[in-house]
């Protein structure tokens, strides 16, 4: 196990943040932390990297505890936090080396890893501009070459996408990939669950400093009782036809509102068929058709009764 978290307890003062927190995360992983504003992810992270102290609890890297004074193992992390922490007396360029520095003595290594992080974060035609002069993203961007140049074994970023535009958001999200397949352990937290779906071998949901749930994507979908949902536009119905459609086997749920019916069905195979049939013998006409898979969202929705982005 790369990284082991065990029953971890952090309070502010009344407040409970971590509440037994267990998080165990294998090499090669891109694991994503999905959980609300407030949800305890940051300070799950901080805790994590012995930045902050916690009441309860352990935390091994690379099968060693986990210290302030570990450095040996720091050596090894890549941190990319939410806020941007770049210098702005130096350019693009002489920041990543800065950074690079910390950990590669060699000058021509660290002109490779300097020249590769600036490749692949996007950032060749803006080396020589100081941090004052890059648009949020290309600044967000800066900050992960600066984490992430030396190459660590364990990369851990901290929402590296909030308030990012689509063409950053995309090379990140291709960057962590690489990375990846580069060889890098990625702890990921977020509160898109688009991009966690995109990106992640495994994620945990976390709320109220908790793990709700955690597995694949797919582990996560079969653990709700959504299994697909069926949406028919413009369809009149009566109060029969609805009350027909509801005791159809594995429905759930039926919403309908103007003309559009949506219903969500336990996973079955024969659920479209089901009411298209139906409709069919009534002889009621309806518009588009379409059925969805459970999303990520749903399984959210389902586990903590809650909207991620509320
Ligand atoms: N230094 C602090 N002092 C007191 N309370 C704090 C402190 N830092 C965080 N908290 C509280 O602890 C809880 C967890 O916060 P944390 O920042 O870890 O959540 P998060 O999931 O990272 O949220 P976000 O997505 O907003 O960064 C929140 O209720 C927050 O208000």
């Amino acid at each position: 196990m790369l990284v082991h978290i065990e029953n971890l307890v952090k309070r502010y003062g009344d407040l409970l943040a971590l509440d037994h927190l267990s998080l165990d995360i294998e090499e090669g992983e891109i694991f994503g932390l999905l959980g609300p504003n407030g949800s305890g992810k940051t300070t799950a992270i901080n805790c994590l990297l012995a930045l902050l102290k916690y009441d309860k609890g352990t935390i091994t890297i690379f099968g060693k505890d986990m210290k302030p004074d570990s450095y040996d193992i720091k050596q090894d992390i890549g941190v990319v936090m939410q806020n941007v922490a770049v210098f702005e007396q130096m350019s693009v360029y002489e920041n990543i080396d800065y950074f690079c520095g910390l950990y590669v003595r060699d000058k021509q290594k660290r002109r490779e890893l300097v020249e590769e992080a600036i490749a692949f974060t996007g950032l060749s035609d803006f080396r020589k501009m100081r941090p004052k002069k890059l648009s949020g993203g290309l600044l967000r961007r800066l900050n992960i070459a600066c984490g992430i140049v030396h190459k660590p074994r364990l990369i851990i970023m901290d929402e590296p996408t909030v308030a990012v535009d689509p063409q950053s958001r995309n090379k990140i999200l291709e960057g962590i990939l690489e990375l990846n397949r580069q060889g890098s352990t990625i702890i990921y937290t977020s509160h898109y669950m688009e991009e966690v779906e995109q990106i992640c071998t495994r994620i945990a949901i976390i709320d109220h400093g908790r793990v709700l749930a955690s597995g694949t994507t797919e582990e996560l979908k079969k653990m709700i009782k959504t299994g697909e949902t069926i949406t028919i536009e413009a369809v009149a119905l009566t109060k029969n036809n609805l009350a027909d459609i509801r005791s159809l086997s594995h429905v759930f749920d039926l919403s309908y509102q103007d003309q559009t019916m949506i219903l969500r069905c336990s996973g079955a195979k024969h659920n479209l068929i089901r009411v298209l049939n139906y409709l069919q013998e009534q002889d009621i006409p309806f518009g588009r058709v379409f059925s969805e898979l459970p999303t990520l969202n749903d399984v959210f929705l389902e586990i903590t009764g809650k909207e991620l982005r509320d």
